[in-house]
């Protein structure tokens, strides 16, 4: 008991003061611990943090990831999903066009503890910065994710080009059979033999990401209309559309933003978006892109039929309709079902309660500030699998999936927006905040999340070059100086 209670302190401290703390007080603090040999499953930043967090605790993690290097969804790929399937996922994990800059400042994006700033190491070697911009390339985001794997020697603990195919209860002991392939090897048509092997441990942490499985729009009449479509998945570049009339479906981050990649070399754009009831333009500054409620209809002859009448002839339709919950390689036995892409039951997006704490999913939550998230439910579910933090009891989290499911139904919240923070995102993180004893997330950062929102809504075109909140940058820059 005392031993515990020495290891709770001593992980409060060091938890309070972040990284700021000497590699001798860790090595004790592990000590104590009971290690977890844990499978992480993808390396993009939810992979990368979990296996910080769990080494941090003391656990063993060995991160799975199918692709060829770290970085997940920020590393670019310019050769998007094949030209026979422009609407599915086509074995590209990566969704970014080539203009792609992050939708929100950098200050405010990064991991609490790691500052995304774009002086980091100047002259250094963990220097990474290469676009001082606050809104910079997803290069940078890459450059960012690759100097934390470095710094926290996080390379060792990753296996490349390995792709989990799946994962079952192991009947020998209480831990799971984690069955995994070299993606080179299970590509379909490849000479070679597909080789499985399995391996055993005590938990498994999901981290697979939310934009492998494209979302496309439901339209009556798509199959007989002879246009091109194509997922925001697939799209890399404007070129392709050029001289076209274009019909973009979805207002989120990458409809706004490709709609105007797009209308620069199209005859015209016409964005198709739920909240509108009636068409018009955008502004007078793009005289080519039109604004118009959802399709009501697709035709044979080639037009898009508007919900309010209004139509076009287009001559491709590009589905900016974000993405589907997908895990392949869990089967039945796991009771987790995607239902119109609510993934359930999950206790606070996290646990599954019938197999809680040894399966967890982080990075589900959508509509928040990802990277501070990320970190902290991986602080959780380090913390939950050493047990320095109690989890109510399967019933206790089951009866909260219930009465959290009835809340959003009795606010007429559907199914498939379950994982949409929106609104209650402060109020969620700074829950998983105070189950990890942590403070929490900086008022600074909600004060620019809340100001960067407001400036993408209220200005489309010039949110990540011009904005009001310069007075909130000293505040983030006083933080992030512990940390350097
Ligand atoms: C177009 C776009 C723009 C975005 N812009 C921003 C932004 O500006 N700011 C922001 O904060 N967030 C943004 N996001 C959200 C983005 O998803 C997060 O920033 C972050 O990349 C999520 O990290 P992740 O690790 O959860 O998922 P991912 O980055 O998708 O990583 C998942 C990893 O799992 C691997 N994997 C999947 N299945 C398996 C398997 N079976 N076996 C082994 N490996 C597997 C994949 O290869 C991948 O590397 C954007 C998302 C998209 C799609």
């Amino acid at each position: 008991m005392k031993k515990s209670m020495s290891n709770y302190s001593t992980w409060r401290k060091l938890n309070a003061r972040n990284v700021g703390t000497t590699e001798e007080e860790r090595k004790t603090f592990q000590r104590d611990m009971p290690p977890r040999r844990v499978a992480v499953i993808g390396a993009g930043a939810a992979g990368l943090m979990a296996a910080r967090e769990l080494q941090r605790e003391g656990h063993t993690p060995v991160v799975f990831e199918r692709g060829a290097a770290v970085g997940g969804n920020w590393r670019y790929d310019d050769a998007p999903a094949s030209a026979e399937d422009p609407l599915g996922a086509a074995g590209v994990d990566s969704s970014l066009y080539a203009s792609l800059r992050t939708n929100l400042p950098r200050e405010c994006m990064g991991f609490l503890d790691f500052p995304f700033v774009a002086d980091a190491g100047a002259g250094t070697v963990s220097s990474y910065s290469d676009d001082p911009r606050r809104y910079p390339g997803h290069g940078e985001v890459l450059r960012y994710l690759e100097a934390f794997a470095r710094r926290f020697d996080l390379h060792g603990l990753v296996r490349l080009e390995t792709e989990v195919v799946s994962v079952r209860r192991d009947d020998a002991s209480t831990g799971w059979k984690v069955s995994y392939c070299s993606r080179k090897l299970a590509v379909a048509g490849s000479a070679e033999p597909e080789v499985v092997k399995e391996e055993v441990f005590d938990a498994v942490a999901v981290c697979t990401g939310t934009s492998t499985e494209p979302r496309v729009a439901d339209i009556a009449g798509i199959d007989s209309w002879p246009g091109k479509q194509m997922h925001s998945h697939s799209y890399r570049v404007p070129g392709p559309f050029e001289g076209q009339v274009v019909v973009v479906v979805g207002y989120a981050p990458s409809g706004v933003d490709i709609s105007r990649d797009i209308v620069s070399v199209a005859k015209e754009v016409h964005v198709a978006r739920r909240s509108l009831a009636t068409s018009g333009t955008e502004s007078t500054a793009l005289p080519n892109l039109w604004l118009h409620p959802m399709i009501e209809r697709a035709e044979e002859n080639g037009s898009v039929v508007f919900q309010d009448g209004s139509r076009v002839k287009a001559d491709a339709i590009l589905h900016c309709t974000g993405y589907k919950y997908h895990f392949p390689f869990l089967g039945e036995e796991f009771g987790i079902s995607v239902d119109d892409n609510r993934v359930g039951p999950l206790y606070k997006h996290v646990f599954p309660p019938r197999l809680a704490p040894s399966i967890s999913f982080i990075g589900l939550s959508l509509k928040s500030l990802v990277f501070p998230l990320l970190q902290l439910q991986s602080n959780w579910v380090a913390g939950v699998l050493s047990g320095r933090i109690v989890l109510p009891s399967q019933e206790g989290m089951t009866e909260d999936v219930s009465s959290f499911y009835s809340k959003l139904q009795a606010k007429g919240c559907p199914k498939r927006h379950t994982h949409d923070l929106g609104e209650c995102t402060y109020e969620y993180e700074d829950w998983v905040a105070k189950q990890c004893g942590h403070e929490g997330i900086e008022g600074w950062r909600k004060e620019m999340f809340v100001a960067a929102l407001k400036n993408f809504v209220h200005h489309p075109e010039s949110y990540r070059d011009e904005w009001e909140d310069d007075h909130l940058l000293s505040r983030a820059h006083l933080d992030f100086a512990k940390y350097f």
